[in-house]
């Protein structure tokens, strides 16, 4: 099938290579002009695991190509999937939702055949209906574009498994439209293969992807709201969290106590969800996640509490590495990443502070020009007298603790899983988990 994906940033890319891989002639549309010009030479834009490699063997094989154009999208096809960001607004709480009228209202005053426009984007309930007046106010006479809501739960790092086997299919479509049988068809791969379709209605179906997050943030921050407590009560987080997770109908997902969720997305999700909620006079029903969104941040504020409290209370002047700036590890992506909030603040705080990462300095240093960053793990932690463990990255449980050379009466303040605690214990230092 010929589809196009519009916007080809850290979903719209996979989305797309994935669905060549599994044999459709995808069409890429990117507004950003570096975007497009790095994936038709074949380059990621941005460090994924496999993405590369996918768009190598889509330009090969022919299924994937790349273009600036929107004439050229409605020639290639007329399944339009739309990818684009839907950050928080500024000043509010609400998903901006400019870009995905952008690219809606671009998209109905090129197209001239009968289409179908899926969007993709995480967007607030009520979404799609607007996006079908605005549509049917600049389609031209006798063109028929209907809209269908298909959001996507792919997780960074494993982008292109996702893709091709995800862990289910939303579709939310109008009444007496021909979206599902389209959409079946271009999903038979994956259905054939026993992946999960929901079919629903479109506000529905926008609400699934926000319930999702939801949740996912919540049970992150129910482990971190625990984790303070066991602190105060003396009690085992780490045991505690093992314990409730072994039962099956929780389980150990998401549990992972520490410093909480970055990224794009739980954050301005949950904020737009009670945002949403606010508007439709509910705000209440979904208070909770004002709290949910309250604990992650604290989270920050204590790790720069532990590292000034082993410093005396005094921070000026003082040397302290982080390792990690990525949101999560794996890739080089650092949009609200907890690391580099907690790296700023203590940089704020006077002292000196040196970054490491295995990808993501070199975003690091365009956004937080004012840290220093070192090239390996080792020699950001020399001379250090505080070490945040704050992405967790393999590498950093890989290296032995009797090999570093920090300051005197070094401090390792432990925000993330991996580290044998013991073992640094045992190399001299102090360890302060968050
Ligand atoms: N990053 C992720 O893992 C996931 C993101 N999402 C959702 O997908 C949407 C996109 O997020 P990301 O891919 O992370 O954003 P991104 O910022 O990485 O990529 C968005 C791309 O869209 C392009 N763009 C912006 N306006 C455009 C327009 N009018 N026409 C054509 N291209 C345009 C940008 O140049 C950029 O390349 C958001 O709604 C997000 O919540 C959903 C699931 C996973
Ligand atoms: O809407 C989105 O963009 C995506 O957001 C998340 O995916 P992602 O942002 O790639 O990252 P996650 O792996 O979910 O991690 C999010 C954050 O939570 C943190 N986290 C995760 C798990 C945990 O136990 N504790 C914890 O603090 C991670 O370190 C990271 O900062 C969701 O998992 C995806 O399903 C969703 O599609």
């Amino acid at each position: 099938m010929n589809i196009t994906v519009i916007g080809t940033g850290r979903l719209g890319a996979p989305y797309a290579a994935g669905m060549a891989s599994l044999g459709h002639h995808v069409l890429g549309v990117d507004a950003n002009p570096d975007t497009v010009a790095a994936l038709q030479t074949g380059k990621a834009p941005f460090a994924e695991p496999g993405l590369a490699e996918a768009i190598t063997n889509g330009a090969a094989t022919g299924h994937l190509t790349f273009t600036g154009s929107y004439a050229e999208a409605a020639r290639h096809a007329t399944v339009h999937f739309i990818a684009v960001p839907t950050p928080q607004r500024t000043g509010s709480n609400h998903h901006d939702l400019s870009d995905v009228y952008a690219a809606a209202d671009t998209l109905a005053g090129v197209i001239d055949k009968n289409s179908l426009i899926v969007v993709k984007s995480s967007v607030p309930a009520g979404t799609c209906d607007q996006i079908a007046t605005r549509i049917a106010q600049r389609a031209p006479s006798g063109v028929r574009i209907e809209v269908a809501a298909s959001p996507d739960f792919m997780r960074e790092g494993c982008s292109i498994a996702d893709v091709r086997r995800p862990s289910r299919i939303v579709l939310g479509v109008q009444p007496g439209g021909a979206a599902e049988p389209i959409l079946r068809d271009l999903w038979a791969p994956c259905l054939a293969d026993g992946v999960p379709l929901v079919v629903t209605d479109l506000k529905t179906a926008e609400l699934c992807k926000l319930a999702a997050n939801a949740f996912l943030a919540t049970r992150i921050s129910f482990v971190n709201a625990l984790a303070m407590f066991s602190d105060a009560a003396g009690a085992n987080i780490d045991d505690l969290a093992e314990v409730i997770g072994r039962d099956t109908r929780i389980g150990r997902h998401y549990l992972a106590p520490g410093l909480g969720f970055g990224g794009s997305c739980l954050s301005k999700d949950i904020r737009g969800f009670v945002a949403l909620a606010t508007d439709l006079g509910v705000g209440h029903s979904l208070e909770f996640l004002t709290a949910v969104d309250d604990i992650n941040q604290a989270r920050r504020g204590q790790a720069v509490d532990l590292a000034v409290k082993a410093l005396g209370g005094d921070p000026d002047g003082q040397p302290i590495a982080v390792w990690g700036a990525a949101f999560k590890p794996g890739i080089d992506d650092i949009r609200d990443s907890p690391a580099l909030d907690v790296a700023a603040c203590l940089h704020e705080a006077g002292a000196h502070v040196t970054v490491y990462d295995p990808l993501a300095i070199s975003h690091a240093r365009v956004e937080h020009p004012e840290l220093t960053y070192a090239t390996d793990a080792v020699a950001a932690v020399d001379g250090a007298r505080v070490l945040l463990h704050l992405t967790a990255w393999s590498e950093f449980a890989a290296i032995d603790p009797a090999t570093l050379t920090p300051g005197p009466i070094p401090t390792l303040v432990d925000a993330r899983p991996g580290l044998d605690r013991d073992l640094w214990r045992a190399a001299g230092w102090t360890v302060s988990v968050l």
